[in-house]
């Protein structure tokens, strides 16, 4: 195949962080994306209705001239323990907040002021619950005595699972699944259950993070796991079932701070964001699967029209850029120097 041409897709779960930064790492999204849930954690985080409302301004202010009316970001709210139930309702009648999103406190960037004790959010669950409002979450569990590989599998079952009991209608998204657990336990549960997979969790196993010595631009989290959870995500994507779609994760860091004795958590994939699933679809051998995957499941588990217009991929040779330029500093993108095979026209 040359060329294949699919609905635009949307990114469901994108960083994007703030004034300058955003205006650098913006246009690669808005390029090939018609819309992206934006990630709230921010510094200060992104924990009302409001302050989603105004980072969603400064986010459409930030398009390039071309690019104006071309994207529309999706605003989320950041749980915390003290997220009151008037705030879900608010955040419902506002129609710009998609989601909710929960991070236990310490499990990844940003996320200090994520929640500490789940129990203190039901009332503000029940809320979402009722005014159908999906959660999106971070699932790894925070514990520092669990394996660091093991924190996703321990989370389905220490926090995931009991929150799918207690709220049977809250629609969760379980953000950036890793490992097989998760594959099999979104496989299993009800139709409220979905999940996002990244192109890097779909390219890369854990022995990209020593590959000659130690990758700093392959450390994320949830952490790369071993070549059997990579195969059960490409399953998982590759396989039709609509409960499995696009999200990036691109998660931008400057180069000092990932280059660095304790380097961030986050790869940055937007620069070429639909290039790398082709080629994790095409070498999967579904190039055929890969329109549904990212155009069409997530929409509808958001309950959002799909997109309409189109875009074009083709078999052509390209090398991504060694770096990008990230206010004043470098952000270097995954793949850097290395041959693409697909490009978007
Ligand atoms: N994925 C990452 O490794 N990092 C993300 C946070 C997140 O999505 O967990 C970031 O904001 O940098
Ligand atoms: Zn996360
Ligand atoms: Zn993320």
């Amino acid at each position: 195949m040359t060329s294949i041409t699919i609905i635009r897709p949307d990114d469901w779960h994108l960083h994007l962080r703030d004034g300058e930064q955003l205006s650098f790492v913006l246009p690669h999204t808005a390029k090939q994306f018609a819309r992206a849930i934006i990630m709230p954690n921010l510094k200060p985080p992104i924990v009302t209705t409001d302050m989603a409302l105004s980072y969603r301004a400064r986010i459409l202010a930030a398009l390039p001239e071309p690019l104006h009316g071309a994207f529309d970001p999706l605003m989320t709210l950041y749980l915390t323990d003290n997220t009151v139930p008037s705030e879900i309702i608010r955040a419902t009648e506002s129609k710009a907040i998609q989601g909710v999103k929960l991070y236990p406190a310490g499990a990844t960037t940003n996320s200090d002021a994520g929640v500490t004790n789940i129990t203190k959010c039901y009332a503000t669950l029940e809320a979402m619950e009722q005014n159908n409002l999906p959660l999106l979450v971070h699932g790894e569990v925070t514990d520092a005595n669990v394996d660091v590989f093991d924190r996703e599998k321990i989370f389905i079952d220490r926090m995931l699972a009991p929150l799918t009991r207690r709220f049977p209608n809250l629609r969760i998204i379980f953000e950036h699944i890793t490992t097989n657990d998760a594959v099999m336990f979104v496989k299993e549960a009800s139709k409220f259950i979905s999940a996002t997979i990244t192109a890097h969790h779909l390219l890369l196993n854990r022995n990209a993070i020593f590959q000659g010595g130690i990758r700093p631009h392959h450390f994320c989290l949830p952490v790369l796991k071993r070549e059997i959870h990579r195969q059960a995500l490409l399953n998982a994507a590759t396989s039709g079932n609509p409960k499995f779609f696009l999200g990036t994760d691109s998660a931008p860091h400057s180069q000092s701070n990932k280059e660095n004795s304790c380097g961030c958590a986050g790869i940055y994939t937007a620069h070429a964001a639909i290039e790398l699933y082709a080629t994790a679809f095409e070498q999967a051998g579904a190039l055929d699967k890969l329109e549904a995957f990212a155009s069409f499941y997530g929409a509808d588990f958001y309950q959002l029209p799909r997109n309409t217009s189109h875009i074009t991929l083709k078999k052509e040779y390209w090398t991504v850029p060694e770096q990008f330029e990230f206010t004043n500093e470098k952000l270097i993108p995954l793949y850097a120097g290395e041959n693409l095979t697909w490009k978007m026209s």
